[in-house]
Formats: structure tokens, sequence, C-alpha cells
């Protein structure tokens, strides 16, 4: 069995930490923003936080946060990693990442083989990359959109930082999309869900029995 390691994003549930937890995936994440379906509270992020067993990582995703908003995130919910997914600047990851002293994962938009070159210049400064579909122009959301970009823009490529995959993966192409990259972390949000912010319970097992 190949070592991938899953983040399910985008959870809101105590039940679907514990899918998530059951299934074997690596990383559960808890979004902070107001705009999404799958936005949390700082008490339901708490009392989450609190549900997940030892071995799962507990990932808080942003966007264009500032220190208030994130040291209230920080003081209410027992974290493992942060996610920037915003346009947050390399210098402003170096700060968040010094600032709570927590790994930072940072989230590229990819489109076009242009948007490559952010890989490198974040991967200076942050300990993960999340390569994404770049949203597009008119999305609400910056990330969470289940919109797949050109995978073989990334294929078989090489980074300085361990990466993880993401955008429209589902179930049904996570096998094809490691296969094509050779991702070795994928992250997946809309692709297991039935209804926008509703997770299925029966397909993350399945994405991560696929990925896996
Ligand atoms: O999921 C959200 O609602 C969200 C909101 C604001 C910024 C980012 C968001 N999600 C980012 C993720 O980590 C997603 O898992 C990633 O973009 C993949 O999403 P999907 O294509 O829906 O699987």
């Amino acid at each position: 069995m190949a070592d991938i390691r899953v983040k399910i994003c985008g959870l809101r549930t105590v039940a679907d930490v514990d899918a998530v937890a059951a299934s074997g995936a690596a990383y559960a994440g808890f979004v902070f923003f107001a705009k999404s379906p799958r936005h949390l509270d700082l008490a339901t992020a708490r009392e989450l936080a609190l549900a997940a067993p030892p071995g799962l990582a507990k990932v808080a995703l942003t966007v264009n946060a500032d220190d208030a908003a994130l040291d209230a995130i920080i003081e209410a919910v027992p974290l493992d990693m942060l996610q920037l997914h915003g346009s947050e600047s390399p210098d402003r990851v170096a700060e968040v990442r010094a600032r709570y002293g927590l790994p930072v994962m940072k989230a590229v938009g990819v489109a076009d083989e242009g948007d490559l070159a952010a890989i490198f210049d974040y991967s200076t400064v942050a300990d993960q990359l999340l390569i994404d579909a770049k949203p597009p122009k008119s999305a609400v959301l910056p990330g969470g959109n289940g919109l797949a970009f050109d995978w073989r823009l990334v294929a078989q490529r090489r980074w300085l930082r361990p990466w993880m995959l993401a955008g429209g993966l589902t179930p049904e192409n996570v096998a094809e999309a490691i296969r094509l990259t050779n991702a070795r972390q994928v992250d997946v949000s809309s692709g297991v869900e039935s209804a926008p912010g509703v997770k299925d319970h029966a397909r993350i097992a399945a994405f991560v029995q696929a990925a896996q």
C-alpha cells in the first residue's frame, strides 16, 4: 500500500471528525472563512479539535487573517498546523510561522505554467505547500470550489518542501491524479460532500481507500 497522506478539509461536525479518523486520513481541515459553507465558529472548532484522536493532525484554514483573528483561533482551538489560503505574501507566511510556532502550509493556486514560480517563492518560507486550482475570478471562495487544474503542469515535479495536491479531487479521480503527478499527499473538500459543507462519510472512506 502506497503511503499517501490524505487531508479532508471543511469538517463541520464531530461525526465528520470520527469518519475522517476512521478512514485513516492524516489531516483534518477546519475552515475559518465567513463566506464559506464550511465556516466554523471558534466554539465548534474547539469541540471538533478536541474530538480528533492523536495522530490526526488538526489544520486551521484561514484567508488573509490578521494577527487578532489568528490569535483568537490559536487561543481557542488546539491545532497542529496553519493553512494560509489567501494572498498572504512570503513575508507574511514567515511572520505567521514565527509568531505561532506552528508549521504553516501555504496554498498556491495554479491555472497555467506562469503560476508555478510562486511555488518556489513560498517553498523557502512555508513548511508545506498546497498546490490547488486557481479559483475563477468570479468565485466567492478562494478554494474549495471542486475545480481541478491541469495536473500535467506539476507532473513528476519536485519542490523544496512537502506538498499536497488539491482541487477537484474525488474518489473517482484521485488514483489517476496521484499516478500522473506522483503527489504523496492529497487534499479534498467538495469531492467528498453530498452538498456544499455536508460531508459524505462513505465518500470520505472511498477517497482515502482510492488514494492509498
Ligand atoms: O473549503 C472552503 O470552503 C474554503 C474556503 C476558503 C478558502 C479555502 C477553502 N478550501 C480550501 C481547501 O483546502 C480545499 O480542500 C481545496 O481548495 C480543495 O477543494 P475542492 O476542490 O473542493 O476539493
